[in-house]
C-alpha cells in the first residue's frame, strides 16, 4: 500500500482570542502538490486559522505537523523556510526597490551579519521571472499598485523556497484578468511540487486551481474534500444563507452564481 506523505497534517486544533472561541476539533492534512481553498463566511476564522498554521497564533489545544514536526518546537526562521506567507494585506513601510524586497525572501537561510550572495540574488531573480515582473524590480514597492504589491510578495515568498505556501484572500486586490492568472500560477507552482493553502471569497475559485476545499463555519469545517463533492449549491447555502445555482460550463468548469436575495430596507 502506498502512504501519501502529508506535508501538514493538522490534528484537533481548537483556538480562542481570550475566551472569545474561534474555532474547535479542526483536523485535516495536505500532501505535496494539493491546494486546499478555505471558503466561509466573513469573521468565520479563515484568518485565524491561517495565522495558526503558520505559527503566528498558538492553538489552545491540538498539534500541527509540518514535514512531520510539531510546529511549536520550530524558530520563526525554521517555519520560514517551510512555510511562504502572504498576509491579507501588507503596508510597506520603507521605498525598498521590487528587487529588494524579493530578495529579503532569503533572510531565513542567512544570519544577521550576513549579505545576500550571488546565489541569493539569482534565486530571487527566477521569482520575478517565474511571475512574470521581472520588469518591476527597480521600482520602489511603496509606489506599487495593490496587484502589483501582492504579486511582489507572491515573488518574495517563492524566494524563501517554502514547501507549502499560505496565501489569505490572494485574489482581494488582483483585477479580473488577473485573478485567473495568479490562480493557473498557483496551479503550476502545485504541480512543481509546492503545496499551498489559500482562503477566498469566491467559490468558483475551488474549481480552477484546488485539490481540496474546506468550508468554514460555525467554529468548525461543515465540509472538507474535493471541490466537486464540497462546491454543492446546498453548501453554499449552508456557508453563505443565499440560494446558489452552480453552473456547469463544460466539463472541467463550473461557475457559482449567487441569486438575489430581496432584502427589504426600512430607509
Ligand atoms: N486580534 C484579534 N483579537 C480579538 N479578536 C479577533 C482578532 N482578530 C480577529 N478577531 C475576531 O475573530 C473572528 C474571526 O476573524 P477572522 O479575521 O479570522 O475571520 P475571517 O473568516 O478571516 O474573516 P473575513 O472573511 O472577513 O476576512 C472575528 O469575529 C474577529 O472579530
Amino acid at each position: 500500500m502506498v502512504v501519501e506523505d502529508k506535508i501538514l497534517e493538522v490534528n484537533n486544533i481548537s483556538f480562542s482570542y481570550e475566551d472569545n472561541l474561534i474555532f474547535e476539533n479542526i483536523s485535516f492534512s495536505i500532501k505535496k502538490g494539493d491546494v486546499l481553498c478555505i471558503l466561509g463566511p466573513n469573521g468565520t476564522g479563515k484568518t485565524t486559522l491561517i495565522k495558526c498554521l503558520n505559527g503566528l497564533h498558538d492553538t489552545d489545544s491540538g498539534e500541527i505537523l509540518v514535514n512531520g514536526e510539531n510546529i511549536k518546537t520550530l524558530s520563526f526562521s525554521q517555519i520560514s523556510k517551510h512555510i511562504g506567507y502572504i498576509p491579507q494585506s501588507h503596508i510597506p513601510s520603507f521605498p525598498f526597490t521590487v528587487f529588494d524586497v524579493v530578495l529579503m525572501g532569503r533572510a531565513p537561510y542567512l544570519n544577521l551579519a550576513q549579505s545576500p550572495k550571488a546565489e541569493d540574488e539569482k534565486i530571487a531573480v527566477k521569482s520575478l521571472k517565474t511571475l512574470g515582473i521581472y520588469d518591476l524590480k527597480d521600482k520602489e514597492y511603496t509606489n506599487l499598485s495593490g496587484g502589483e504589491r501582492q504579486l511582489v510578495f507572491l515573488a518574495r515568498v517563492l524566494t524563501q523556497q517554502p514547501d507549502i505556501l499560505i496565501l489569505d484572500e490572494p485574489t482581494s486586490h488582483l483585477d479580473f484578468g488577473n485573478q485567473i492568472k495568479l490562480l493557473e500560477i498557483i496551479d503550476r507552482l502545485a504541480e512543481s511540487g509546492l503545496s499551498v493553502i489559500m482562503s477566498s471569497h469566491f467559490p468558483d475559485h475551488a474549481f480552477l486551481s484546488s485539490t481540496k476545499v474546506a468550508i468554514m463555519k460555525n467554529k468548525k469545517f461543515i465540509d472538507f474534500g474535493t471541490p466537486e463533492d464540497v462546491v454543492t449549491e446546498d453548501n453554499l447555502k449552508e456557508a453563505y444563507s443565499i440560494d446558489v445555482k452552480l453552473i456547469e460550463l463544460d466539463e472541467n468548469r463550473k461557475v457559482c452564481v449567487p441569486m438575489k436575495t430581496n432584502l427589504k430596507l426600512d430607509l
